[in-house]
């Protein structure tokens, strides 16, 4: 039997791309108020967990093969689970055979045996599924062995027979279950189930606050504390044992000589020993798995606010962004410290302080208690200005990664214009000053930190003597003493971390601080709870009025009225800067105006769900930015079940393909960041042929083939007017002739708003100061202050 027929069998109840489709539908069907996913977002949840099946896939397969033939080795290479594999159509075994991944000569037995199936076993697909509910704004799952008629309908996932929605008991006590192939009923639920029941409840997760998230991130991982602390009590009550240890020896083997007694305390004393470290093993291995899972969603959930932004939001310094963002490592390396602290360190401190003031008396416990006091100072005298310091260092190093970003970026024209000098003392600058607040922090920090470690070691002298002093009235053993001065190494050890913990704070606070101002940026569907998705975008565009501007106070883009219709293939023209891509960026959502609305279809653009528009609008920026990738990559990025079939085929229609048979790789021509090891023409017909496969029902076309010879632009002219069709409307920012062809309205943009609008042949001649004999005068709409 092939190996991943075993595989099978485990995935069994596997979850499909179909079944979670499905089950977001089920979702939003029993819950209405929950945000209404895209497809498009559907799959990319799907894909972001299939990405950790392929990681645990690749693994196993490693270690389940015992003698991988070359043949099997290439059907089970992991693009064999790549994006594309989605389409169901990949899953079957003829489409691996004709897929240009498939090997020429395959193994009778492997042809016969089938494919295996994309799907996510149980443990990531509960993920997938934890994940989805996040993204619709609903309550996590909550995943119980039992189910019961009353908290219905429930997700289901019953061994042998995949995912189900268990809607209830019918009369003759079957249960109704649901699955993408329809309803059915079942006598019996299977052992080793798993439900969750679905609720009706919004959480509002779009208007989490920073603070929120942390806490929110925290408590779902509370019961990691838990155990971490019930690790601790017994590890800290262990070695409690290693004191009162030396102090039965003192006090009772060395006066008494009882050998015995001291080989049953030593093997007591061992074996406590022993058992410490295990529970200290197991406490850090937990630790760790928390630690874990708490950065990942942190990191998951910061970043994905990023890509949430509203485009016009967005701040200018890229490094200054950089930087605000991962500052969340700071925050959370704090966070915990400051966690296990208070619930570990401080109470154990308090309860050994306990123990030395039973063993010893009350005057014993002043000393801690004195030095905790002094600890504190120092820790606050020195966060002040380790804070102060740490701010201005911070601001250097952002300004020092957004200066390396522009520099790497801009080699080329800084290298033709000579600027490199003028980089340099930039540089130079930055560095000193970041250098200068970075050795004032050193500085500070250390000092603090031997200012505890001196208070400490006095501390650890004073209640020693005292302990003598007592010891010698003959009011303290010398066991007991033994057993306070080991104990005290246990209280003061905490109180000597707070003069760090309360610096760390410091920092924390300033990383907050930033990352607070990302979060208080805009968002798209800003302050909507339930961003709308129709089922299709028609293109009828309606602007009664709308300003925009780049900055408050300055002079920004004023539209009076505008209306496009379905289907009408638009122009726009305009002297350079008069605002013609910030029109495109605001007609696409991507920009919310300052005053005045746009209306897609007759709704407001900012209630329709950005995925859902970015899926309905094909937009290509005047400065395209290909990703780290091959070519492949980049042409379905955001799509959906693409072949390669249709790759080549708009390769075909735009001329990309000379690109793609020019090259040894072909389509898998690697990409480099940014985009580079492509032309800029190249770029512009990447984009292009991306927008073909992914069959927007608007376009948005900001100066499309700028870069493109005029055969290769002639080419990729012909692609744009075959792709749009006569239902689809279409608008073009263009300085160049041949591009008009392509419409059959003009707008003439200037920096007063919209000069002149008509159709295409009449704005031309207007242009050029005769009279139109296309179209009547009046169809040509020009404004009174037209300046063109
Ligand atoms: N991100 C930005 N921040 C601030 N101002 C901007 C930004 N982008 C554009 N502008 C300003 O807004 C105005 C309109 O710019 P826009 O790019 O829309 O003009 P355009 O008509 O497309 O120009 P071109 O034909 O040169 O591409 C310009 O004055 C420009 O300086």
């Amino acid at each position: 039997m092939m190996w991943w027929n075993n595989k099978q069998g485990k995935q069994a109840h596997g979850l499909t791309m179909a079944d979670f489709e499905w089950l977001a539908h089920r979702l939003a069907v029993t819950s209405p108020n929950a945000r209404k996913l895209s497809k498009r977002e559907m799959h990319a949840i799907y894909e972001e967990c299939l990405g950790q099946v392929k990681t645990a896939s690749v693994a196993v397969d490693a270690h389940e093969r015992a003698e991988p033939s070359a043949v099997l080795h290439e059907l089970i290479k992991p693009d064999a689970l790549s994006p594309h594999a989605v389409n169901p159509d990949l899953g079957s075994p003829d489409a691996v055979k004709h897929s240009a991944h498939a090997p020429e000569v395959v193994d009778a037995e492997l042809v016969a045996d089938p494919a295996p199936p994309v799907m996510l076993e149980a443990r990531v697909a509960k993920a997938a599924i934890k994940l989805l509910h996040a993204e619709m704004g609903l309550k996590p799952p909550v995943w119980m062995r039992k189910v019961r008629p009353e908290v219905l309908p429930a997700i289901a996932m019953l061994p042998g027979m995949g995912w189900h929605i268990i809607l209830g008991k019918g009369s003759d006590g079957n249960w109704v279950v649901e699955s993408p192939a329809g309803r059915t009923q079942v006598a019996s639920l299977p052992a080793g189930a798993s439900y969750s029941t679905i609720e009706n409840t919004v959480v509002g997760e779009k208007k989490a606050s920073l603070r929120k998230l942390f806490k929110q991130v925290l408590l779902q991982r509370s019961h990691v504390l838990f155990y971490v602390g019930f690790a601790a009590i017994i590890a800290n009550t262990l070695a409690l044992a290693g004191s009162l240890y030396s102090m039965q020896v003192y006090d009772r083997v060395i006066p008494t000589q009882g050998v015995p007694t001291l080989i049953v305390l030593t093997t007591g004393a061992l074996v406590a020993a022993v058992f410490e470290l295990v529970i200290k093993m197991a406490r850090s291995a937990i630790q760790d798995r928390a630690m874990k899972g708490i950065d990942i969603e942190l990191g998951h959930r910061v970043f994905q606010r990023l890509l949430n932004i509203r485009m016009d939001q967005f701040p200018p310094s890229v490094g200054s962004l950089s930087s605000q963002v991962r500052g969340y490592e700071t925050i959370r390396a704090f966070v915990l410290a400051a966690v296990l602290y208070c619930l570990i360190d401080v109470p154990f401190a308090i309860l050994f302080l306990l123990v030395i003031v039973m063993l010893a008396g009350l005057q014993m416990a002043l000393v801690p208690i004195g030095f905790f006091v002094a600890s504190m100072l120092v820790g606050l005298m020195y966060r002040k200005r380790i804070q102060a310091h740490t701010r201005s260092s911070t601001m250097a190093s952002n300004k020092k990664l957004g200066l390396l970003v522009e520099t790497v970026e801009g080699a080329e024209s800084i290298k033709a214009t000579g600027a490199g000098w003028h980089q340099l003392n930039r540089w130079g600058m930055l560095s000193r000053e970041s250098v200068e607040e970075d050795v004032s922090i050193r500085h500070y920090s250390e000092h603090a930190s031997y200012l505890a470690a001196f208070l400490q070691q006095s501390s650890y002298v004073v209640l020693v003597c005292m302990g003598a002093y007592i010891a010698s009235t003959g009011l303290l053993t010398t066991g007991s003493l033994i057993a306070c001065s080991i104990l005290s190494g246990r209280v003061l050890a905490p109180v000597g971390a707070l003069p760090g913990l309360i610096v760390q704070w410091g920092n924390s606070k300033i990383s907050f601080e930033s990352l607070e101002k990302v979060f208080s940026l805009q968002m798209d569907n800003e302050g909507v709870e339930t961003p709308l998705v129709p089922e299709r975008l028609l293109g009828n565009i309606m602007v009664p009025a709308l300003q925009f501007a780049y900055k408050e106070g300055t002079q920004g883009l004023k539209i009076e009225n505008l209306n496009i219709g379905m289907g009408e293939k638009v122009g726009i023209i305009g002297s350079i800067g008069a605002g013609k891509s910030t029109l495109l960026k605001l007609l696409g959502g991507l920009y919310k105006p300052v005053q005045g609305t746009v209306l897609l279809d007759g709704l407001d653009m900012q209630q329709l769900s950005r995925p859902w528009l970015s899926e309905q609008i094909g937009y290509i920026p005047q400065e395209i930015r290909l990703l780290q990738g091959s070519l492949r990559d980049n042409l379905t990025i955001g799509l959906v079940g693409i072949t390669d079939a249709a790759i080549l085929a708009a390769c075909e229609a735009t001329g990309l393909i000379r690109l793609v048979s020019g090259h040894a790789k072909g389509l898998d021509l690697q990409i480099a960041e940014g985009g580079a090891g492509v032309s800029g023409g190249q770029k512009q017909l990447i984009a292009l042929t991306r927008l073909l496969l992914a069959k927007p029902n608007m376009w948005l076309l900001d100066e499309p083939t700028s870069a493109m010879d005029e055969g290769t632009e002639g080419q990729a002219l012909t692609a744009i007017q075959q792709a749009a069709t006569a239902t689809q409307t279409l608008l073009l920012v263009t300085h160049k002739p041949a591009l008009v062809a392509l419409v059959n309205r003009l707008i003439v943009l200037g920096p007063q708003g919209i000069l002149i609008d008509g159709p295409r042949d009449a704005v031309l001649q207007r242009l050029q100061g005769r009279p139109s004999t296309t179209a009547p005068a009046e169809t040509v709409t020009v404004n009174a202050q037209e300046g063109v």
